[in-house]
């Protein structure tokens, strides 16, 4: 399946767990940062974003579809969030500019979705 990926960027990848009320890192370990990427696949028109851990096994930490009408929430210049069916993602960037970067490309997909 041919993906090219729109962007990538660091991100510490979040999931808030209703459980405890909480925001937890996503994945194995301590070691937060991951890049974060949105593939595109040009012969279904579909995205998602995918993220993993920048250590040497890179983790996936974040396979999730860009759903048609999803909201993408920056709560923050550097916090963004969003629901899948199970539960809500955290990105929160090193920058604004990464975050900007990211939100552009999530923007452009949730457009032409
Ligand atoms: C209608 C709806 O679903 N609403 C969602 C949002 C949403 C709206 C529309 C579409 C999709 C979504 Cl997702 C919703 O309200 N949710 C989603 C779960 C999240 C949990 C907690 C409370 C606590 C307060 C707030 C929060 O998270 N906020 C504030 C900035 C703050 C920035 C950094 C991140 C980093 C880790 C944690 C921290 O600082 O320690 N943290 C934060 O603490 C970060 N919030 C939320 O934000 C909550």
């Amino acid at each position: 399946m041919s993906e090219s990926s729109l962007c990538a960027v660091r991100a510490t990848v979040l999931l808030y767990d209703d459980s405890s009320k909480r925001w937890v890192p996503a994945g194995s370990d301590a070691t937060h940062v991951s890049r974060v990427q949105i593939y595109h696949n040009a012969t279904t028109n579909t995205f998602r974003v995918v993220g993993r851990k920048l250590q040497a096994d890179q983790q996936v930490v974040l396979n999730c579809p860009i759903v048609k009408g999803m909201k993408y929430n920056q709560a923050t210049a550097t916090f963004h969030q969003w629901r899948d069916p199970k539960q809500v993602w955290g990105l929160n960037f090193g920058n604004k500019e990464d975050a900007a970067l990211f939100a552009n490309s999530m923007t452009h997909a949730l457009e032409v979705l």
